[in-house]
């Protein structure tokens, strides 16, 4: 926590405090104070987090650690009961959701064809037809369904519609991307395509938080980790000096492999 002296007050119109770590991260993502509570209980508490606006940021925790949870309220799909969220000098709302995209572990998608469901999220984008066209097709030849444009999507196997899932988020060119889990329990194929595309989108300048519980996944993945805990924060490091010393209990605990309740 920065002391209160190292605090600058909110700018009016202004999500939180800043702090001069902050202001070397323009775009990054803040949370401060971030509380949601519901039925009497806790379910997150995030003190401070600050995320760099291009990294590869996985959030890793044992199950009901409050990941799920931290990334819709990341995304503006729930409110928080207390606490700011913000990108750079920004307050989370609907600018910045309109910037932002979400895969889920569960596939969401049209009872459409492949393409269409591509078109739907295009047609509300700027671009003549003929570029949206063009865009559609790169879209599905990045994650290798340009032969399955128009079969209807529900036909698709759960790797391939959780690729175009992905596709359509890439489609919006969001600027973070937020991935719930959005690989498990997919074929190996499917996994190593959709880590490519990913890692691909992170050098092009889209910020990845991607939360998993697959050890590998992470530390293949990973430019820093932020480990949840009882909904609370326990560390946020770079990746290598993550896996190599954990500082937080719980985090030791769970990637010696034994069991965190
Ligand atoms: N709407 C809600 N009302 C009350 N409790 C909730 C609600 N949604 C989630 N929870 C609880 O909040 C805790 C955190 O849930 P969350 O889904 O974020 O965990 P998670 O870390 O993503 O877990 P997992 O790895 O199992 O998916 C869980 O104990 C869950 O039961």
């Amino acid at each position: 926590m920065p002391d209160a002296a190292s605090v600058i007050p909110p700018k009016p119109g202004e999500a939180g405090p800043r702090t001069p770590r902050d202001r070397i991260l323009p775009g990054a993502l803040r949370i401060e104070r971030l509380v949601l509570e519901a039925a009497g209980k806790t379910l997150v508490n995030v003190e401070k987090l600050t995320l760099d606006p291009h990294s590869v940021t996985v959030i890793m925790g044992p199950n009901g650690a409050g990941k799920s949870l931290l990334l819709r309220l990341v995304h503006g799909l729930i409110a928080p009961t207390r606490g700011w969220i913000s990108w750079g000098e920004v307050a989370s709302g609907e600018a910045t959701r309109s910037t932002q995209a979400m895969v889920f572990q569960k596939p969401v998608l049209l009872r459409r064809s492949v393409a269409a469901n591509i078109d739907f999220v295009l047609r509300r984008r700027a671009g003549t037809k003929a570029e949206r066209r063009v865009r559609r097709d790169e879209l599905l030849a990045r994650v290798g369904l340009a032969d399955r444009a128009e079969q209807p999507a529900r036909l698709l196997s759960g790797g391939e519609q959780q690729r175009l899932a992905l596709a359509r988020a890439l489609a919006t060119r969001p600027k973070v991307l937020l991935l719930d889990e959005a690989t498990a329990s997919l074929d190996p194929a499917s996994v190593q395509m959709i880590e490519q595309i990913v890692l691909a989108s992170s050098t092009e300048q889209t910020k990845i938080i991607f939360v998993t519980h697959d050890l590998g996944q992470a530390r293949r993945l990973a430019d820093d980790v932020a480990f949840l805990h009882h909904g609370q924060l326990t560390e946020h490091r770079p990746a290598e000096a993550f896996f190599a010393q954990p500082t937080s209990e719980a985090a030791k605990a769970y990637l010696s492999g034994r069991i965190v309740l």
